[in-house]
């Protein structure tokens, strides 16, 4: 079904941003009376820039920009990760955080979106000149920060060293800990067990789900996935661990194929000790653009945005899009996947794992107290297969795209909470 878009652009023209806007134009007809507030969903609340300057090991002083953008608290402080990457742009960060916005709604998790992220290449510093680029940021962020207002966490280039050096800058300058600015930590320091893998259970959780009901068994199937960070290696690993078949893998250094199967735990070491995919013994390698058309019954994007576009998606040859990146698919690659029957779990459900047990870690730090993993990740599950549920009912009464159907219930949520909050305090 190829829906309505306002969109005046070309693909190749839009940046993450103008990918969000198409997006929301596409369910603005379905809101009824809210559509009145719509604008509402086009706008960031808030957007900082930063300047974060840093002495480099070399005694010299290097400028990054850095940016925290808050694009809705309606229904909560702003929630959402932090980028470090060399290709981080206002834009794509706004789209990041916009997306934060959706996701929260559609999972019902009590939270606005926000996002950050630095224009820098992580793997060129040292941990030392890391640790002084992530304090500053922070310092630098301030403003914006507080458990009840604004809770960053990992995101592409970030982890639980980050986090934890986050949470103490932030701890440092208010005089006490505060353990619940900042998600993602390390466990010693009040992070969630299950948090490190939540985002990539949660995708399989998510295409478990969708295969479901489409009648197709995860036994044997076969796993396509494009990155392989903490969302890819953890998707990898849950989907082996159900009998599922990874047969081709790509990361920044290159891409690998084996039709037997890789084993991502025997991946994952020869990742951590040589740097990437690349020169993994045990598969071939692949040219990289010819990752997406390898025949699988699942495709998991959990790189980058703005990777399956019109150039590629008429070649995709699978039954499942499982979206664990943000943003990887611009509207016209998902009208081509509409047309050629390929169900896609948007992001806004499929990624949303990470940010549900994120808040099932705040909870924990206020309360002090800790859940087993068994709890989070029956809980995780539980929230994801409602979500889920909710997203496809919509997706069948009104015959649209699952991402279309995300964006109505999450738009829907979203426009009532500033409704009845009105504009004026
Ligand atoms: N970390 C989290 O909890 C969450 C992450 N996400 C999204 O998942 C995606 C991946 O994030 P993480 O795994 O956390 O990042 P990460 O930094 O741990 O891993 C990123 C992976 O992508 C690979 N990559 C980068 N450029 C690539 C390219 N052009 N082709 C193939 N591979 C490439 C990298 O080599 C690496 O393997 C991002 O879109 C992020 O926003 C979404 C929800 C939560
Ligand atoms: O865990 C979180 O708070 C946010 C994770 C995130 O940045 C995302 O879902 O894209």
């Amino acid at each position: 079904m190829r829906e309505a878009t306002l969109s005046y652009l070309k693909e190749e023209t839009m940046g993450p941003w103008e990918i969000y806007l198409a997006q929301v134009d596409r369910v603005i007809p379905y809101l009824g009376k809210l559509a009145y507030w719509a604008e509402t969903l086009k706008r960031p609340k808030r957007v900082l820039i930063v300047d974060v300057p840093i002495h480099l090991d070399d005694g010299t002083v290097a400028h990054f920009e850095g940016y925290r953008v808050h694009h809705n608290t309606s229904r909560g402080p702003a929630k959402g990760g932090v980028r470090f990457h060399p290709d981080v742009t206002l834009s794509e960060v706004m789209a990041l955080a916009a997306w934060m916005t959706i996701k929260n709604a559609a999972v019902g998790l009590p939270y606005g979106g926000g996002k950050g992220g630095i224009r820098v290449d992580p793997t060129k510093l040292s941990p030392g000149e890391l640790e002084r680029l992530t304090r500053r940021y922070t310092s630098e962020i301030g403003i914006l920060l507080a458990p009840e207002k604004d809770i960053p966490a990992p995101d592409v280039g970030t982890g639980q060293r980050e986090m934890a050096w986050m949470m103490d800058t932030y701890s440092m300058n208010i005089g006490r800990t505060a353990p619940g600015v900042v998600t993602g930590k390390p466990i010693a320091v009040g992070g969630s067990l299950g948090r490190q893998d939540a985002t990539g259970n949660g995708v399989f959780y998510t295409a478990a789900a969708a295969a479901q009901k489409i009648g197709l068994e995860i036994e044997g199937s076969r796993v396509v996935i494009q990155g392989f960070g903490n969302v890819g290696n953890a998707a990898a690993r849950a989907f082996h661990d159900h009998g599922a078949r990874l047969v081709a893998v790509s990361d920044v250094t290159g891409a690998i194929i084996n039709e037997g199967g890789i084993d991502p735990y025997d991946l994952l070491r020869h990742v951590q000790e040589n740097g990437g995919v690349r020169g993994y013994p045990k598969a071939e390698p692949l040219p990289a653009a010819e990752l997406f058309h390898v025949p699988c019954e699942f495709l998991v994007p959990a790189a980058l945005e703005k990777q399956i576009t019109e150039q590629n998606a008429w070649r995709i040859q699978t039954k499942i899009v499982v979206e664990g990146a943000n943003g990887p698919t611009t509207p016209a690659a998902d009208d081509i996947l509409s047309e050629r029957g390929i169900v896609v779990v948007p992001d806004v459900i499929a990624n949303a794992g990470g940010v549900t047990v994120s808040y099932f870690e705040w909870v924990q730090d206020f309360n002090s107290y800790f859940w087993s993993e068994e709890e989070i990740n029956r809980n995780l599950r539980r929230v994801l297969q409602d979500a889920f549920e909710a997203v496809w009912q919509v997706h069948e009464e009104k015959r649209v795209t699952l991402r279309t159907a995300a964006y109505i219930v999450a738009a829907t949520r979203v426009l009532e909470a500033r409704a009845l909050r009105g504009l004026y305090p």
